[in-house]
């Protein structure tokens, strides 16, 4: 292994998450995946549940111990959940690993927000101040000078970068933005539980957790940060009966008259240089399978001369640009390769 390749482990490599971590690691040209880790199938090879990843090169599950995972390792992906990841990041951030966490424990800045959107204890204020927000095409800058990375919600990259420069310009009332989001079933993890059962789901389409998502106030402390403001907004999550995939149907007043047009250039000057955000051209709108299995966000616009209103559709894949993906986006970041590096694929399509 070359000076300039690092070493990877992935800590909840069983779930969703951890085996798309896997999956799209397998091509990264500097990095190596070195320990899958699995806190309740150590000892076991990853293939006997994931036949897929049969030719892998690290094929046994490790168990979690800081120590082992320090020789292997120099990065630990946690793929794990909601008040796992806070117990686990101290004791690898304090072995100096770096660490990049895929759950929401890190993302808010307030302890209480935390507590009153998650219902649990928040994490070491500590260590959540010490985490960057890596949502990479927007705090990119910080997550190059991090050790600590949180990746954001899946439903929250696809909002924010279709919403950020709209805010940031002034050109949206902020404070008239609605999110209506559907996802696809993966986004809940790979766990059994009754709403995500395939005769609950299929040729079904529900709306959940009105009022009450956690993304909620992780999109609202971003828009805040962009209109220099508070935000707060309204945010629809429903679940679609396909497997990946999420799209945001956003809806904002404009604060002057603009055209569509004005939106596409607008974009394209805020993201230029961004490879995996791509503007569609005005009345072009996108698609989730033309983002399927790859890192990009594509975002497309309409203005409503009517109405004085605008939709935004912002598509991604919820296990790649919604968490695996840009994940290791912003590893790249972090280690100031380029961003791309692993990550260009052309979606599968049909
Ligand atoms: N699915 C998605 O689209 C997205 C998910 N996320 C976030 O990424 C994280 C992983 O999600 P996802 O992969 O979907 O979830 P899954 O439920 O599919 O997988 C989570 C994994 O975490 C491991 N785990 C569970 N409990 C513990 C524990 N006590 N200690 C250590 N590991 C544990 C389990 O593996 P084992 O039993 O083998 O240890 C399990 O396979 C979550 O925080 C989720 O919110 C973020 C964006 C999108
Ligand atoms: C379809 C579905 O259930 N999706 C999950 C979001 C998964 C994710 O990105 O979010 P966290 O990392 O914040 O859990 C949900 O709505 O809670």
């Amino acid at each position: 292994m070359s000076s300039s390749q690092i070493r990877a482990a992935i800590v909840g490599s069983t779930g969703y998450g951890g085996v798309e971590l896997i999956r799209l690691l397998q091509s990264h040209p500097k990095v190596t995946v070195t320990s899958v880790i699995s806190s309740s199938n150590s000892g076991a090879p990853i293939a006997e549940g994931f036949p897929h990843l049969t030719e892998i090169r690290t094929d046994l599950l490790d168990g979690i111990d800081v120590e082992l995972i320090r020789a292997k390792a120099d990065v630990v992906f946690l793929a794990t959940p909601h008040g796992i990841s806070m117990k686990l990041a101290p004791d690898f951030l304090d072995a100096g690993l770096k660490v990049i966490d895929l759950s929401g424990d890190f993302r808010l800045k307030s302890g209480d927000t935390y507590k009153q959107w998650y219902k649990h204890e928040p994490a070491d204020q500590t260590l959540v101040e010490r985490a960057v927000y890596g949502l990479a095409e927007v705090y990119g800058e910080q997550v190059a000078n991090s050790d600590f990375i949180s990746n954001p919600g899946c439903f929250t990259t696809t909002s924010l970068l279709g919403l950020y420069p709209a805010v940031k310009s002034g050109w949206i009332n902020p404070d008239s933005i609605i999110i209506d989001a559907k996802s696809g079933v993966s986004g809940a993890g790979r766990g059994l539980n009754l709403s995500s059962h395939y005769s609950e789901i299929n040729e079904n389409f529900k709306a959940y957790k009105i009022n009450k998502h956690q993304h909620t106030p992780e999109i609202e402390q971003v828009l805040t940060e962009a209109a220099g403001r508070p935000v707060i907004t309204t945010f629809t999550t429903h679940l679609v009966p396909m497997t990946r995939g999420i799209m945001c149907t956003m809806y904002a007043t404009l604060t002057e008259r603009r055209s569509s047009a004005e939106f596409v250039e607008l974009y394209r000057q805020f993201y230029e240089g961004r490879k995996f955000v791509r503007i569609r051209p005005d009345g072009n709108w996108p698609a989730t399978k033309e983002v399927y299995g790859t890192n990009y966000c594509d975002i497309g616009f309409s203005v409503d001369e009517r109405t004085g209103r605008i939709t935004f559709i912002s598509v991604t894949d919820n296990l790649v640009k919604g968490a695996a993906g840009q994940a290791i986006q912003n590893l790249n970041l972090l280690m100031k390769w380029d961003e791309t590096l692993g990550l260009q694929f052309t979606p599968v399509y049909p």
